[in-house]
């Protein structure tokens, strides 16, 4: 099999769930990995014979794609802020608004250094690790703290930590129930934002490949993880400290409220027009 024939054979298998601009695009996507072609060397390189090795492996990628699973669980990694972050099973695939919110974070940091010169900075949920990660590469003299349940996202996020040679402080705990023992400068989270009840209204494909602990509040109150941040921010969050919160776009004014002892907090909408974010200075 050439490869525009196995392109051809991609396209037609993986039809009935992506365009076929989408799968052009995912094909491309696999072939770089598997063949280490860029994509210009893919459209010099159509008649290329291709080994059994390297179908099968075309082949084996066909059948995870049709169950469902997102292409880039299937890759191992992704891109997120410049940065290669390896993802699997145990994270939530990370999402651009969380892009975003690295953004607006990074620029009001920026302010605060002048002031502070190593800020403490307290992420909750690390997931795959992309907002520690992130804020640690920008800002290498800050203290970064960053806190999951979820042992194996730990594990992914440690990974990438290594992989990158960043030194953040992973803690494992429930932070529902979790007393803060220290002050921060910063705090920082995109938490899970879905009451557990809401679970019937998300796709399929979202709920059967990504974590539910990720995704989904334990109880009925999506704003379970915003409260606690707001009563933790009253005793550790220094004066004029920072907080950026990722939020679920149909609670923004309700999850605004909780911060309203802030000096200043506001909601700030993403690039969808969605309300997604709120900014607060202590
Ligand atoms: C929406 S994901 C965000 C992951 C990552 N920060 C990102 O933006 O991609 C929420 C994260 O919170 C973690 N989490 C869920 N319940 C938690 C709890 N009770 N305590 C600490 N972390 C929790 C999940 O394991 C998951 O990694």
């Amino acid at each position: 099999m050439t490869l525009s024939q196995l392109k051809k054979h991609f396209s037609e298998s993986v039809s009935e769930i992506y365009t076929d601009s989408e799968s052009v695009f995912i094909f491309q996507i696999f072939a770089e990995d598997i063949l280490e072609l860029n994509h210009f060397q893919q459209r010099q390189s159509t008649d290329l014979e291709l080994s059994d090795e390297k179908i099968n492996q075309f082949q084996q990628i066909i059948s995870e794609l049709k169950t469902g699973k997102p292409y880039l669980q299937i890759l191992g990694e992704t891109e997120f802020y410049g940065m290669k972050i390896f993802i699997d099973e145990n994270v939530l695939i990370p999402r651009p608004e969380t892009e975003e919110l690295l953004e607006i974070a990074i620029q009001r940091i920026s302010n605060l250094k002048s002031q502070i010169s190593n800020p403490r900075i307290l992420d909750i949920g690390t997931g795959s690790g992309i907002i520690p990660l992130v804020l640690k590469k920008y800002f290498p003299e800050s203290e970064v703290s960053s806190v999951d349940f979820s042992e194996k996202a730990l594990v992914t996020a440690k990974k990438n930590a290594d992989f990158h040679k960043l030194d953040i402080n992973f803690i494992h705990a429930d932070y529902l129930s979790f007393d803060l023992n220290k002050n921060f400068d910063v705090i920082i989270s995109n938490p899970p934002y879905i009451g557990i009840d809401e679970e019937n209204k998300i796709a399929d494909s979202v709920k059967e490949f990504e974590p539910k602990i990720a995704l989904f509040s334990p109880t009925s109150d999506a704003l379970i993880f915003y409260r606690k941040i707001a009563e933790d921010s009253k005793k550790h969050l220094n004066k004029n400290g920072l907080l950026f919160l990722e939020i679920n776009q149909k609670l923004g004014p309700e999850t605004l409220e909780l911060y309203n002892d802030f000096s200043h907090s506001e909601l700030i909408k993403d690039l969808s027009g969605n309300d997604r974010f709120i900014f607060g200075v202590k």
